[in-house]
Formats: structure tokens, sequence, C-alpha cells
């Protein structure tokens, strides 16, 4: 198979234009700085139909490392049975290059991923519960209580071994099986995950029916149980309301955010459920709110012109789309 970088480069152009620096005049009200976790790599692609080949999953995250994301969710150590697409996770840790001061954490259910996740050189890993009973059973086959417990397990062998834990909690603003998800029950999942080690807690609107003032409801119990320094918000862009609900989470204090290349995926057990919110168009509206993210918008577009190319689809990034037909601005 042709990975050749050169052939996918779209040459993306880019208009560099100054505007004010909104964030700074709109002082405490927005973060000068944001961290992007990249997850389409495992977000993006465990939902895909066709097996995507580790070669291509390598190359998209060494693309992504290049495109100066900080953080890249590379792989999950979960049961192939459940998750096919993931199986080949230790061919992906092993072959991707790891660049110095990016992370890349892999998503772990319980101590046998785990385990298996450090044997194949990951320092990083995430634990991954929800605030909805049925998303649970029907997620990773256990009760909420149940994967806390676990979870513990897993956290606790992190610490003797110094790997870092992220946590996630999913259905924070809906579940496809329940309905309306209480914040009350977020906030105290979102508290166990804090208290047993996470050193981050990514909140995910897991099938995007979340609205800015869901997700203004739902901080505000979830900040009252955990500091608002240690949250991540993670949206997926089902209704298209990713871009407010991240853009209020900013306003709140959140500096963390999660997004997918070209708008990559869904989850397998929430059906229905869109990509999370493209990558690209997060960096052009936090750039153009004067955020630094570090992220390189051309080399990022490169990324995702290049995964959408490998699966034969267009990308779901509404700035990648317009870079087709008009140059793109440059903040
Ligand atoms: C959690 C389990 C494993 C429980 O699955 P189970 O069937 O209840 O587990 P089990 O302990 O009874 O084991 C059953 C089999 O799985 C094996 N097994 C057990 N654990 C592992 C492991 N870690 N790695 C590999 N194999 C494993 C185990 O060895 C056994 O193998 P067998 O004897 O049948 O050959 C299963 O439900 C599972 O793998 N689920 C996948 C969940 C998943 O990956 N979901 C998608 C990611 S979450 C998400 O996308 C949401 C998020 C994070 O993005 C945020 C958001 O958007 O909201």
């Amino acid at each position: 198979m042709g990975l050749n970088r050169v052939h996918v480069h779209v040459g993306v152009q880019l208009l560099r234009v100054h505007f004010p620096q909104v964030a700074a005049s709109a002082g405490k009200s927005l973060p000068e700085k944001v961290k992007i976790v990249e997850v389409g790599p495992r977000d993006g692609l465990q939902n895909e139909k066709t097996i995507v080949p580790a070669e291509v999953k390598i190359c998209l995250i060494d693309m992504l490392s290049e495109a100066g994301l900080p953080v890249i969710e590379a792989t999950s150590f979960v049961s192939p049975k459940w998750v096919p697409q993931m199986a080949d996770q230790v061919e992906v840790m092993k072959g991707i290059s790891k660049k110095p001061g990016v992370n890349y954490p892999v998503l772990t259910p319980n101590l046998k991923g785990f385990q298996a996740a450090v044997k194949a050189g990951a320092t990083e890993v995430a634990i991954f519960g929800a605030a909805s009973e049925l998303f649970s059973k029907k997620n990773i086959n256990c009760s909420v209580e149940e994967s806390l417990q676990r979870f513990e397990e897993v956290a606790k062998a992190a610490k003797e071994q110094g790997v870092a834990v992220r946590g996630y909690v999913s259905c924070v603003l809906g579940c496809p099986y329940e309905g309306k998800v209480a914040p009350g029950k977020v906030a105290q999942v979102a508290k166990r995950l804090y208290a047993m080690g996470c050193y981050e807690i990514s909140l995910g609107d897991t099938t995007g029916v979340g609205t800015p003032g869901g997700m203004i409801e739902m901080l505000e119990a979830v900040k009252h149980e955990v500091p608002v320094e240690a949250l991540a918000v993670h949206c997926h862009d089902t209704y298209g309301q990713a871009l407010a609900n991240i853009l209020v989470a900013l306003q709140m204090g959140i500096s963390v955010v999660d997004s997918s290349v070209a708008g990559l995926g869904g989850c397998p057990y929430a059906q229905g459920a869109s990509g999370n919110v493209a990558t690209e168009d997060v960096v052009y509206m936090l750039h153009g709110l004067g955020i630094q993210t570090g992220v390189d918008l051309a080399k990022l577009m490169d990324a995702g012109a290049f995964i959408c190319q490998s699966l034969n689809r267009r990308t779901s990034s509404k700035v990648a789309q317009a870079a087709s037909f008009q140059a793109i601005l440059q903040f």
C-alpha cells in the first residue's frame, strides 16, 4: 500500500491574517492555551466496518505527531471479540515513532488490558466509565460500580509502575439507552475516578446530544467535585452542537479538549452517534480566538486528507471541506 505522505499532501492554501487577541481581551473567561487530545486513531478508527491496516494507523499517528498534537490516543487494549478493529494494538504501539514530549495514552478496561498495554510500551492509560448503567453494561459488560472497582485495580497497578492514568465518563449529557442523565451522577463518577488517581477526567458527550445549556448544568455539578484544571471535554458532533458546547466549556475554565482528525468515528456501543468534533475545526476556532494549541493546521489537514483517502471517505471537518475550494485563514 502506498503510504508515501508526499502523495497525500493536499497543498492547503493558508492566508495569514492578524486578528485581535480575543482570548486575552476576554480576560479570565477564556484560557490562553488549550491542550488538544487527539482521539482519532482510537475513538475514530474503532468504529470502522472494514479493518484498517496497522500500517495506516501508524502512519496517521506519526503524521499527527508531526502536526504538533501533544496527546494522541493511539489504540485500546480491549477484547478483540468486542472491538476487532483494535486487535492490532501491540503492532501499532510498537510501530509508531514516539516523538519526545508527546503522550500516547491507550484505553484499558481492566488489569488484563493494563498489563498488556505496559508490556507494549504504554506509559499512559485511560480507564473508561459511564454515568449511565445501561451504557456501562453494553460497553464494558458490567455495572458502573463494578467498573469502578476494576478501575481501582488498574489505578493501583499504574501508580506502582509510574504509569499515568486518565479517566473517562461517558454519556455525561445523555444516554442512548436511558435518555437524560443526571448531572449529579456524572459528578459522582468523575469524583471517584479523580480520587483513585486519574490526573484528568474527560467528560464524554458520547452521542453528541448535548447543548450548551446542558453542558453548563453538568459542568457546574462536576466542578464541585473535581478541580476544573483536571477536567476535559469530549464532544461528539451528531447534532452539530460540539463547537458551541466546547466554547461554553472554555468559558467555564476548561482548557483540555478531545477531538478527532477529520471528525472520524463514533462508539460501537452508541448506534448512530457520529464522530468526535473534528480537530481541524477545533483548532481553527481556537486559533481564531487567539488561543494557542501548538498545532500546525496545514499539517493536521494533511493527516486528515491521508486518513480520508485511506478510508475512501469524505472528511467530516468543515474546515477541511472549505479548504478544498478556498484558501483558509490562518490566525
Ligand atoms: C471490558 C471487556 C473486556 C469485558 O468483557 P467480558 O466478556 O465481560 O470480559 P471477561 O473478563 O469475561 O473476558 C471475556 C474474554 O475477553 C478477554 N479479555 C478480557 N479483558 C480483555 C482485555 N483487556 N484485552 C483483551 N482481551 C480481554 C478474556 O480473556 C476472555 O477471553 P476468552 O477466554 O473468551 O478468549 C469487554 O466488554 C470489552 O473489551 N469491551 C470493549 C469496550 C470498548 O472498547 N468500547 C469502546 C471504547 S469506549 C468509548 O468509545 C467512549 C469514549 C471513551 O470514547 C468516551 C465517550 O465518547 O463517551
